[in-house]
This record gives structure tokens, C-alpha cells and sequence, in this order.
């Protein structure tokens, strides 16, 4: 994990532009690049096109600068961006921003055929952001080096159609099923019911993507086979639990990562779209129009001098600039769309968030559009915190008993709501969430304590070499002095004869003190015993502090048998 830790803070949304190869249908009508990008200065410029004269007037070269300007243009070119660059010169920051705890956001924006989804998702070959950082949120926690820390990842995965909420991870029916947004003081804006997939490996969540992908409306466009006619929001959530042997406390980090893939802006002419596609077209215009409205609101300049967007010293909308200017701060209409009321806190709350300004290379009038848009985003501020809590066990087991009070009382008011029918949905979406939440807790306890287990078996297995070098050294101590007490017990007895002279009469005086001798042994040789003694005895406490967590994992299992109802149901 990342040493680095930022509790609090507060940046501008990052803004990277990245510009695509020509696609067949320019290459065959020998379309000319427009833009040229500075590696240097990460400038961007989009040149007027030259052929027709009467629009030239209103059209000029543009130059803007970003905090990152991709060149995917040519593969020939040394400044060429491949996918894997986007992700280690991009991506990867806010992977290590979620290991911190922070909460993020990429969302790609670009008119339709711009590449966003070439950068979001990629191709089989050609992996894009989304399936570049699960796998390597994956492969950080394989090389995770304590064995007391324990991740849970969670997947969701939705689309915003025409204004509708749909669950890309549950299969597609003739009748279209839509989820209902709702708003929590505890969860803020979240879809109700939306499926949150528990996963284990990288080919969890890569399963879970191609189910999504497949389920995820598209369509042919003129300006692009697969136009994706829906926003698409994939969300990582991961939760990190740091287990101390020496406090029995627990560090929680969550962190949740969002990468959108936004539907392209389009223009009905370009598309030549008619029927259904013009509808759509329609509503993915309305809701990017409101995504423009909420990002201008938000970089209001007079906003981030008073303080962070929609934070606590933010002024409140109407009021006067100031400088005394009459024009009032305008209220950032976030739920003027489902887009941009679910991406609320991502946009102007607790997060920090980038885009990637997706442009063709030979539209101008889109691309300078797409510009203006990235470079107006680039001026809100949001106020990340990261999200750690310090759990007790005790506490853990406090929060377990309480849910289980709860989940017991909603059970009973579940069975008598049948007379209040309205009620009763809400009832059960409640007792569901609690159950959901429990059953979660559960199994974080659980990890908990298997990583305490895990822990306590690498220390023993730290110490049992230089136990079982101590147990042998004890044993070939208890051997010599029992040979040594033997001897004093039963002394071989040399006949005087055999004694030479100035000896003999000694033996008789000294028999006595020799018997005090090997009592008082060398010192040293006593504390080296004392010391392997003790070395013995904390090899087997631990041996039995590691039968005892065993034991507890197994008791909590058993203490709780409103869970196993539930796993068992
Ligand atoms: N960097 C790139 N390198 C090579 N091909 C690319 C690149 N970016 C996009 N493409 C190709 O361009 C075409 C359009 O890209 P993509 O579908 O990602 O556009 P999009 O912006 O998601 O469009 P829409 O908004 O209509 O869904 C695809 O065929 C894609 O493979």
C-alpha cells in the first residue's frame, strides 16, 4: 500500500484531452488532422479548417492546455500514447488515491466516435482504464505484505438510458425494469436495488464486465458501428481492514472508484439519426447540456473564492457577488438529470475526479466544443477526505449485535405490515438493506479474525526454528545435568591407593564443598537456561493464543444464528 496519506484535501478536477487514429470512414474521405498537441507545454491546438471560406470568418485557431495532452493520432509517432500510457501516467494516481481512501472519479467526454469508450473499456487487445485498474487493484492486493490487512471489492455496474436508471448486471428482459434513485443523509445519492457484486479475482470482475457490456445499449450510427446510446457508470468499492495484534483495533479504508463512460455528444445532422435514435440522441444531449449547466455552476469562479463546491463555505445560491455584482450565484442543478444527480458527489463533493476529454481529429466545430467544455471543467474545485474509521473489536461486535436487534424488530414489523401494504415495501427494502449490511459485517469479522490468524501463524512460524534449536539446546542441558547430579549422587569412588599423594587427604576435606559446586553452577549457564525457558514459554502461549482465535472465528460463526438463518435462506 501507498505510504502516503492525505487525510483532507482539496484540488482542482484533473483534465487530460486525448485525441484518436483516424477511423475508415476519414481515412476514406481523405480527412486532414486539425489539432497538433505540444508534449512540452501539454498544449492542445485545433486549426480552422482552410476549405470553406465563408464559415472561416467565425472560425480561429484555438490553443488550449491541460493538465495532460494524449497523442493517439499516429502509432508512428515517438510521442504516440498506447492504452497502457493512459493508465500508468493517469489512471494509476487514483488507483493509489483509493488505497489512501479516497473516493474517485473519471468520467470520459467526447462527441459520439471520439473514443471514449476505446479509453474507458478498450478492446480485448487493447484493454482500456476500467479493466487496467481492477486488474491491477487485484494484483496490489496479492502483494498486499501484511498479513493483517484484509480487502473487500465490490462491483456495480448501470446505464443511464433515456433519463432511466437500468442494472447492466442483471440480464436483459423484454420488460425493460428501471431502478428509482434515492437520496440518503448517511449514503447521499444511490440507486435502489442496484445490484453490488462481491469479487474476488480480476476474472470476477471481467466476467462481470462482459456481462455489463453485452446487457449495455448501443446501436449503429452513421458517425460511429457501435455508438454507445447510454451513460455507463462501472463503480469499484473497496473496503481495506488493517488488523493491530498489539491494540485489537481496526483501521477501516473505503474508497470507491467510479469510471463513466459518457454517451457522445451529437449532432443529429452528422448522425443522420431519425426514429429512436434521434430520441435518444435527444435525451443524451439534454442530460450533457445539464452536465455543461452543472460544471459551469460549479467553476464559477465566485465559488471556489469562498470556498469549496457545494462544501460548508460555499455561498448560498443567490447571493450576490462580493464585488456587489446584482447577478446571483446560480444553484448548480445537479437534479435536472439522472446523470447529474448520480454523479453529484463525484462532481462537486467528496472526491477527486478527472476527466478525459475524448476529440476526433477532424471535426472542428465538435472538438472545440469538447475543448471549451474540458477547459471549463478544469476550474472546479472538489474537497476529498478520506474516509478512515478506527474500530474497536469490541465495538465490531457491538455494531454486529445491535444489526441483529435491529434485523430481529424489522422481521416483526415485516410480518405485521401486511395490513399497511405502502409501508410494507419500504419496510422490506429497509430490512433488506440491513440484512445485506450484516451479512457484510459478518464477513469482514470474519476476515478480521483470519487475518489475525493468519498473522499470529507467521509469527510462530517466525519463531519455531529458533524454538526447536532452543528445545534442543534445553535437552542437552537437562541431559548434562543429570549426568552432573548423577556423578554427585553416585561419585566414582578411586581407591586411595590409586590417588596421587598430595591428594588423598584433601578428598576427605573437600567431599562436601564439591557437592555445594554443582549446585551453585556457572551463572551464565543458569540464565542461558532461564532465558530458553522463557523463549519456550511464549512459543506455546502463542501456540495458544492461535487456538483461541480459532476457537472465537468458530463461536462467532455459531453466536449469531440469525446470520446462518439468513446464509442458509
Ligand atoms: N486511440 C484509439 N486508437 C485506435 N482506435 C481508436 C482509438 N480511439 C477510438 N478508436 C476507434 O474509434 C471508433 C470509435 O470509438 P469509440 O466507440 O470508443 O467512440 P465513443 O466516443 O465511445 O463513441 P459513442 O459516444 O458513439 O459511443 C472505434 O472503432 C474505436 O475502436
Amino acid at each position: 500500500m501507498p505510504a502516503a496519506q492525505e487525510p483532507d484535501s482539496s484540488a482542482n478536477v484533473k483534465v487530460v484531452v486525448r485525441v484518436r487514429q483516424f477511423v475508415q470512414r476519414e481515412r476514406d474521405r481523405n480527412a486532414k488532422c486539425i489539432v497538433e498537441m505540444d508534449p512540452k507545454t501539454e498544449s492542445t491546438t485545433i486549426f480552422a479548417p482552410r476549405d470553406s471560406s465563408s464559415a472561416r470568418a467565425r472560425r480561429e485557431d484555438k490553443t488550449f492546455t491541460f493538465d495532460k495532452s494524449y497523442w493517439s493520432h499516429d502509432p508512428q509517432d515517438a510521442h504516440y500514447a498506447q492504452q497502457e500510457d493512459i493508465y500508468s501516467s493517469f489512471g494509476e494516481e487514483f488507483l493509489d488515491h483509493n488505497f489512501n481512501g479516497f473516493h474517485t472519479c473519471i468520467f470520459a467526454y467526447g462527441q459520439t466516435g471520439s473514443g471514449k469508450s476505446y479509453t474507458m473499456m478498450g478492446t480485448q487487445d487493447q484493454p482500456g482504464l476500467i479493466p487496467r485498474t481492477c486488474e491491477a487493484l487485484f494484483s496490489r492486493i496479492k502483494d498486499e505484505p501484511e498479513p493483517n490487512t484484509t480487502y473487500s471489492v465490490h462491483v456495480s455496474y448501470f446505464e443511464v438510458y433515456n433519463e432511466h436508471v437500468r442494472d447492466l448486471l442483471v440480464m436483459k428482459s423484454n420488460t425493460p425494469y428501471y431502478l428509482k434513485i434515492r437520496e440518503s443523509q448517511t449514503e447521499g445519492v444511490y440507486v435502489q436495488g442496484l445490484t453490488d457484486a462481491a469479487v474476488k479475482n480480476f476474472a470476477d470482475v471481467e466476467r462481470l464486465m462482459k456481462m455489463g457490456d453485452l446487457n449495455r445499449t448501443t446501436a449503429s450510427t452513421k458517425m460511429n458501428d457501435t455508438s454507445s446510446r447510454s451513460h455507463a457508470v462501472f463503480t469499484l468499492q473497496l473496503k481495506q481492514i488493517q488488523h493491530s495484534l498489539i491494540t485489537d483495533e481496526t483501521i477501516e479504508r473505503t474508497a470507491r472508484f467510479r469510471l463513466v463512460d459518457l454517451a457522445g455528444s451529437e449532432r443529429a445532422k452528422s448522425t443522420e439519426a431519425t426514429g429512436q435514435r434521434l430520441l435518444e440522441g435527444g435525451k443524451i444531449n439534454k442530460s450533457l447540456t445539464t452536465l455543461g449547466r452543472v460544471i459551469a455552476a460549479l467553476a464559477d469562479p465566485r465559488r471556489q473564492a469562498v470556498g469549496s463546491p457545494g462544501g460548508r463555505n460555499s455561498p448560498r445560491p443567490g447571493t450576490p457577488s462580493r464585488r456587489g455584482r446584482s447577478t446571483p450565484l446560480e444553484i448548480v442543478p445537479y437534479r435536472d438529470s439522472v446523470l447529474t444527480w448520480l454523479l453529484k458527489d463525484s462532481l462537486g463533493g467528496n472526491s477527486k475526479t478527472a476527466m478525459v476529454a475524448c476529440i476526433s481529429p477532424t471535426d472542428y466545430d465538435e472538438t472545440l466544443s469538447t475543448l471549451r467544455y474540458a477547459d471549463q471543467a478544469k476550474r472546479i474545485r472538489t474537497r476529498a477526505t478520506a474516509n478512515i474509521d478506527a474500530v474497536s473489536a469490541a465495538e465490531r461486535d457491538a455494531q454486529i449485535s445491535l444489526m441483529a436487534e435491529t434485523i430481529r424488530a424489522l422481521q416483526v414489523s415485516v410480518n405485521n405490515a401486511h395490513a399497511r401494504k405502502k409501508e410494507e415495501a419500504t419496510e422490506m427494502e429497509d430490512y433488506q438493506k440491513q440484512v445485506d449490511k450484516m451479512q457484510r459485517l459478518m464477513e469482514e469479522t470474519r476476515q478480521v479474525s483470519e487475518a489475525r490468524i493468519r498473522a499470529l501463524s507467521a509469527e510462530v512460524e517466525d519463531l519455531r526454528p529458533e524454538n526447536d534449536r532452543l528445545k534442543g539446546e534445553i535437552e542437552a542441558l537437562r541431559r548434562h545435568l543429570g549426568l552432573v547430579v548423577n556423578e554427585l549422587k553416585n561419585p566414582i569412588v578411586i581407591p586411595e591407593e590409586l590417588q596421587p599423594e598430595h591428594e588423598r587427604s584433601e578428598i576427605h576435606e573437600d567431599t562436601d564443598e564439591a557437592v555445594d559446586m554443582s549446585v551453585h553452577e556457572d551463572p551464565h549457564e543458569v540464565e542461558k537456561q532461564q532465558w530458553a525457558r522463557d523463549m519456550q514459554q511464549e512459543a506455546e502461549d502463542m501456540l495458544k493464543e492461535l487456538g483461541f482465535f480459532k476457537r472465537k472465528v468458530h463461536e462467532d460463526k455459531t453466536r449469531f444464528p440469525i446470520i446462518r438463518e439468513i446464509q442458509a435462506n
